[in-house]
């Protein structure tokens, strides 16, 4: 059997005054991904925060495996305006101070931005700072990415490509739990998990 990679049990979170989540148990095992979906506003970004470890829960707890290691990419892609595409991705790494997969140059490459390496990310469009945070996944080593709605602002072309990524990472054995308000074409299964609307 799999190792689990990531659970919650009796998870409530609750944004200002409104309880959002109430006693969500689930687990995500290695190989396994999972689609997130609600209604705007149901919770899915809060929760993908609180197993992220960027926000509080109300109650319950959240596991991580020991010495798995997460990406987080939210609609923020915690990306520096001022700073070019290289430097920021530079700086990711650094604050990381992991070992990167592949260089920078060849991330850049296969997320189509090659020719915009020097380019402040402020002078991107929405989709190709989008690319700029998905590079994130193939630089850093990870066993579970936790994706918030990872294909907007993307063309076909690039939602192609990141389907046949997330496919081989979940191949390789990792994780993911995603939110999308589309369909996910992957070709591995995908688990659903649906907050409902409070
Ligand atoms: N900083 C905040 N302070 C208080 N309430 C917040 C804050 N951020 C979000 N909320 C509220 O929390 C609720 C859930 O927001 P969240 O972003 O988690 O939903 P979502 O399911 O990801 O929505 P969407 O599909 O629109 O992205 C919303 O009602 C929102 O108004």
């Amino acid at each position: 059997m799999n190792p689990i990679l990531l659970s919650a049990e009796a998870l409530s979170v609750q944004r200002g005054d409104r309880l959002l989540i109430e006693g969500l148990g689930f687990t995500l095992s290695a190989g396994e991904g999972m689609h997130l979906t609600g209604t705007n506003g149901a919770g899915k970004t809060s929760l993908l925060r609180v197993l992220a470890g960027l926000g509080h829960a109300l109650e319950g707890l959240v596991n991580v495996r020991a010495g798995a290691r997460l990406i987080y990419l939210g609609h923020a892609l915690g990306l520096k305006p001022e700073l070019t595409v290289t430097e920021n991705l530079r700086f990711l790494l650094q604050v990381t101070d992991l070992k990167e997969k592949t260089t920078v140059d060849e991330a850049l490459s296969e997320v189509g931005l090659a020719r915009y390496f020097d380019i402040p990310v402020a002078n991107l469009s929405a989709g190709q700072k989008k690319r700029v945070g998905l590079a994130r996944l193939l630089l850093e080593p990870a066993d579970l990415w936790l994706l918030d709605e990872p294909f907007s602002a993307l063309d076909a072309r690039s939602c192609q490509w990141l389907c046949d990524r997330i496919d081989l990472f979940l191949a390789e054995g990792g994780a993911v739990l995603l939110t999308s308000h589309q369909q996910v074409p992957v070709r591995h299964p995908l688990r659903r998990l649906e907050l409902g609307a409070r």
